[in-house]
């Protein structure tokens, strides 16, 4: 980050940043550093095992099981006796005078023309060669049974070793130890087991402006979301993370700070400062902790450019980008293979899937791209929708499914591409109800009720027209719209496709908005502090984007007027709200509930429809009855109202 004017970094200043190599080659060059590891051991109990990578083979110490075993209750036979058992001639057998249990040792040999009873598990007694079911026989006079079944040498008998002969390999190195793998050593009667020991992985988050979670937010702070991403996705990948804290952009703190805890720790991974602003410091400091140091500084990805990939006497230190998404996309891709390999796990392997694209996705030519996508079902199989809001937007990551690959000698995939997309979790998980198109906090109080009903709910915010197509091509059940048409004077009916119904859903008032006390506003109706604002050189307003709702509404009030302010034209409500509050702008036009969270004076202008065309088809489907028995709900109405919402009448 850049910390004052007189910090930005001159070209003269700039020679040693980012010489962009492919990610392949960053990575090769990176492993060729770094590799051969001498991947660090510990022998640990099973249950302290669990997770962890075998670090050598497992040879099986005895015969599992260790003896003949009967594998139901019956009686032990030789088979050789019961040739001609059938149900018309049952064939007689002595008992011998014992009972085998589990544990108890047999005493007695099963001579010809005898039987000896047994349990399950019980171990087979000398001379014995099969277990004839107790169903099959019955007690006879004189301490004997009846036996009307043959059975075959060998018959319900587990024959020691068959499970595991002594001398085996049971598992293998590099096996990561679950449940199973617990059994298979428990079982033969391992009870400690040399293991990969977890790396352990100091995460360090840089910026003046970085604040932890918990401590109130000063101005122009920003709170620590890398530290605890990182630290969390370290232990998702078989590391122990020790998060360090943020330190602020200060050479000589920062410096003492990373060589302690490339002393204590096998990898250091940083994040933020890797990029151009002078601020920068990290990437120069790495170039004292070690040989050969920093490997490769800028690569052709997109997020995570400013990747920066170092060896220090053996160790690696990694600096991910700042921006939250690059530092989780650039730890996914490119650092968890390595950390896996340095902690002796199998490689992750990444389930794919495949979709097509409903909208044309631009690229950055030079760079390999990846952009996040939410999957939805379509008529002919998966969408993919691109989740992109920057590298800044942490939700890109968070909301996705997985992604889709660009190569850098591409500059855009066209809508209805079919695309392989990489999966983040193991299985595609199709949500039940799916609500495409504009964006209100009302929404969250619908979804939010039949989500704890157990409704799984995708909600994706592409715009209320954005939405209109989506439902058109049949991609959701429901398309959260507010288009007004000027020519009917009629919100969202005009605006339904074929297959479409409206359902209204509430008002919202749209208002212009002002910091409390501000004379231009306070106590004044509409046309009044428009005029104010307009009159006064100083007021500075803030806008809104072409295409939103809103933006209609301010244009009505300007006329052909352009104050000062105008080209500032933010994509949401609050963020119209955080201009004033900020005082970037004095005024501006956003909904009440916005106002009233933000603290703000509110002039009401007009009440907008924030209504659901609901796709025909699909009305019937128990997740889109659940949000209209939802929706309509005295107990939704009411929690609508109390937000500032007003009923659809
Ligand atoms: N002139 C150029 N500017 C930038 C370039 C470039 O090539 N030329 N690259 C851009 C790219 S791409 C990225 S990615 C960012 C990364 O920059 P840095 O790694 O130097 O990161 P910072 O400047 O420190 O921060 C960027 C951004 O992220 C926020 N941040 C930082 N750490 C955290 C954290 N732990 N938790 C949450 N947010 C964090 C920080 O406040 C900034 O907003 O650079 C572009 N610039
Ligand atoms: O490459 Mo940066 O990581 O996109 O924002």
């Amino acid at each position: 980050m850049v910390k004052n004017p007189s910090s930005i970094p001159r070209n003269t200043d700039q020679k040693q940043f980012l010489t962009i190599l492919s990610r392949e080659e960053a990575l090769a060059r990176f492993e060729a550093a770094l590799f051969p590891w001498p991947v660090p051991t510990e022998t640990l109990r099973l249950a302290e095992a669990l997770g962890l990578a075998l670090a050598e083979d497992v040879v099986a110490q005895v015969d599992v099981p260790p003896f003949d075993r009967s594998n139901v209750d019956g009686f032990a036979v030789r088979a050789a006796d019961l040739v001609a058992a059938s149900d018309l001639q049952p064939v007689r057998l002595t008992l011998n005078m014992e009972t085998i249990a589990c544990g108890s040792l047999p005493q007695l040999a099963v001579l010809p023309g005898t039987a000896t009873a047994i349990a399950t598990g019980g171990p087979l007694p000398r001379g014995a060669d099969a277990i004839v079911m107790v169903e099959y026989t019955q007690p006879a006079e004189g301490a004997a049974i009846e036996v009307w079944r043959a059975v075959s040498p060998g018959q319900f008998v587990s024959s020691a070793g068959s499970d595991m002969a002594r001398g085996e390999v049971v598992l293998r190195a590099g096996s990561v130890i679950g449940a199973r793998e617990i059994g298979i050593l428990a079982a033969c009667g391992t009870a400690q087991v040399t293991v990969a020991r977890k790396l352990r992985v100091a995460v360090l988050s840089t910026g003046d402006e970085l604040v932890q979670p918990g401590e109130p937010l000063q101005p122009a702070g920003i709170y620590d979301a890398n530290g605890p991403i990182v630290s969390a996705a370290v232990t998702e990948n078989g590391g122990e993370a020790y998060f360090l804290g943020a330190f602020p952009d200060d050479e000589a703190r920062l410096e003492t700070a990373m060589r302690e805890a490339l002393d204590s720790h096998d990898v250091l991974i940083l994040s933020g400062g890797t990029s151009k602003g002078a601020g920068d410091v990290s990437y120069r400091i790495i170039g004292r902790l070690g040989q050969p140091g920093i490997i490769a500084h800028g690569v052709a990805l997109k997020p995570g450019k400013p990747l920066c990939l170092a060896v220090c006497d053996g160790k690696p230190v990694i600096i991910l980008p700042g921006f939250p998404t690059s530092a989780m996309f650039t730890f996914h891709d490119m650092v968890v293979p390595i950390l896996r390999r340095m902690a002796g796990l199998p490689p992750r392997v990444d389930a794919q899937t495949s979709a097509q694209l409903p909208f044309r996705v631009p690229s950055e030519l030079g760079r390999t791209e990846f952009v996040m996508v939410s999957l939805v079902q379509g008529r002919d199989g998966l969408m993919a929708y691109a989740t992109g809001k920057g590298s800044g937007a942490i939700t890109a990551f968070a909301q996705a499914d997985g992604f889709i690959r660009i190569d850098a000698f591409v500059d855009h995939l066209p809508a209805g591409a079919q695309l392989p997309v990489t999966l983040f979790t193991p299985q595609v998980k199709v949500p039940d109800l799916v609500v495409i198109g504009s964006h209100c906090t009302g929404l969250d109080l619908v979804v939010g009720k039949i989500a704890r009903q157990g409704i799984s709910v995708r909600s994706l915010a592409v715009g209320s027209l954005g939405g209109l197509a989506a439902a058109k091509r049949c991609e959701c059940d429901l398309a959260p719209i507010h288009l007004f048409d000027p020519q009917t004077q009629v919100y969202n009916t005009p605006f339904l496709g074929e297959g479409m119904e409206l359902v209204p859903g509430w008002r919202r008032i749209q208002g212009i908005v002002f910091r409390r006390g501000d004379a231009r506003f306070e106590d004044h109706a509409a046309p009044e502090a428009v005029e104010a604002a307009l009159a006064d050189p100083e007021c500075m307003m803030v806008n809104r984007n072409q295409g939103a709702g809103t933006r209609i509404l301010i244009d009505q009030l300007l006329g052909q007027k352009r104050p000062d302010g105008y080209w500032n034209q933010p994509r949401s409500h609050n963020a119209v709200a955080a201009a004033v509050v900020q005082k970037r702008a004095d005024w501006g036009v956003t909904i009440g509930p916005v106002a009233r969270a933000a603290g703000l004076g509110f002039i009401p202008l007009t009440q907008e429809h924030f209504d659901f065309a609901l796709v025909a088809d699909r009305k019937e489907r128990v997740a889109v009855q659940a949000f209209l028995a939802a929706l309509l709900s005295p107990d939704m109405q009411e929690a609508l109202e109390r937000a500032g919402f007003s009923r659809a009448c």
